[in-house]
């Protein structure tokens, strides 16, 4: 569905060169849910608006959607969708109107547009909103029909920048919802940017990384976490001297009495840890496991964290 060789963009800001995609190689097959992550300025946005042929690339080749993006954008756009991060209805029109209006936008005949509407009235539950003005819906309800109008032309294919940004967490968890009902529903491959790293481990099954326009991680959340983060044990001691003590028998980390290990499965080796710990004489006054994050991913690949410069809590 997606294909792209050695995708890049530079762009050029007075007399300096920005590198912002360097030569991305990338393969996306129907139907697969992708979250694209990364810190603010990896180049996301930059990589989706070549994939939408909104932003033509310097070098490299994407086909999308069985269409190449330089040699025929017209073919692109009509088989994807795209909701962007700004509203895409005008403020005028009712919501069943603007339905259907960017259906015969899009070619279809008034009978086809209508009835295309209807479904996604039903499939958005937008329908209690069917005759109100897109300016009196509130941020999710309107986030709700940017992705119908993104879906109006029947896209096999759909890119959402986003999608769950500024909404409330009730908001956010609606528009997950419809996300994967509508994946359900049509089988639409679905290619999203997200800064929400706990949305993208627990609904994608697939996650790719983006740093310095280069892709860093690709795999499922599962597979990221085991291969490049590993586990964590946090133990703490009764004094400083145990804590570096035990960080050295664990091959870890010490900050003041609490102790902190990477390992590969925590539950197998919490046991025999502290098992080492209480021979040496130390004393443990806690200790607990926990699954590493996608965060960890990035800190692990990188040595920062993906959210330092990131906005939204
Ligand atoms: N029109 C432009 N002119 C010059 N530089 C640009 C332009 N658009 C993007 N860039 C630069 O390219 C790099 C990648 O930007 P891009 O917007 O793709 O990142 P992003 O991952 O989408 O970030 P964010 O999460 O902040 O939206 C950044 O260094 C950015 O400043």
């Amino acid at each position: 569905m997606i294909h792209t060789r050695g995708l890049t963009r530079v762009f050029k800001v007075k007399k300096e060169k920005v590198e912002a995609v360097r030569g991305i190689d990338l393969d996306v097959e129907t139907g697969q849910l992708v979250a694209f992550l990364g810190p603010n300025g990896a180049g996301k946005s930059t990589t989706l608006r070549m994939l939408t042929t909104l932003l033509k690339p310097t070098s490299g080749t994407a086909m999308v959607a069985g269409r190449d993006v330089n040699a025929d954008p017209t073919g692109v756009r009509a088989r994807i969708g795209y909701v962007g991060q700004r509203n895409s209805a005008g403020e005028d029109y009712l919501v069943r109107d603007e339905l259907i209006t960017q259906g015969r936008c899009y070619g279809l005949g008034t009978r086809q547009a209508t009835a295309r509407a209807e479904e996604l009235l039903d499939l958005l539950d937008l329908r209690p909103l069917a005759k109100r003005t897109p300016a009196t819906l509130s941020g999710g309800q309107r986030r709700r029909l940017d992705i119908a109008l993104g879906l109006i032309h029947r896209p096999s294919l759909l890119f959402l920048d986003e999608p769950s940004t500024g909404l409330d967490p009730r908001s956010r968890a609606e528009i997950w919802e419809h996300i994967l009902r509508l994946r359900e529903t049509y089988g639409t491959t679905l290619f999203l940017t997200t800064h929400y790293l706990e949305e993208a481990d627990n609904m994608a099954e697939r996650v790719v990384i983006i740093d310095g326009g280069a892709i860093i991680a690709d795999g499922t959340a599962a597979q990221l976490k085991n291969d490049l983060a590993g586990d964590h044990i946090t133990v703490t001691t009764g004094t400083e001297a145990e804590a570096e003590t035990a960080a050295r028998i664990g091959e870890g980390t010490a900050e003041g009495t609490t102790v902190r290990l990477r390992v590969a499965n925590a539950a197998a080796t919490l046991p025999g840890y502290l098992r080492s710990l209480e021979d040496s004489g130390i004393k443990v006054t806690s200790a607990e496991t926990a699954r590493p994050t996608l965060d960890d991913v990035f800190l692990a690949l990188t040595g920062r964290s993906i959210t330092d410069d990131n906005i939204p809590a």
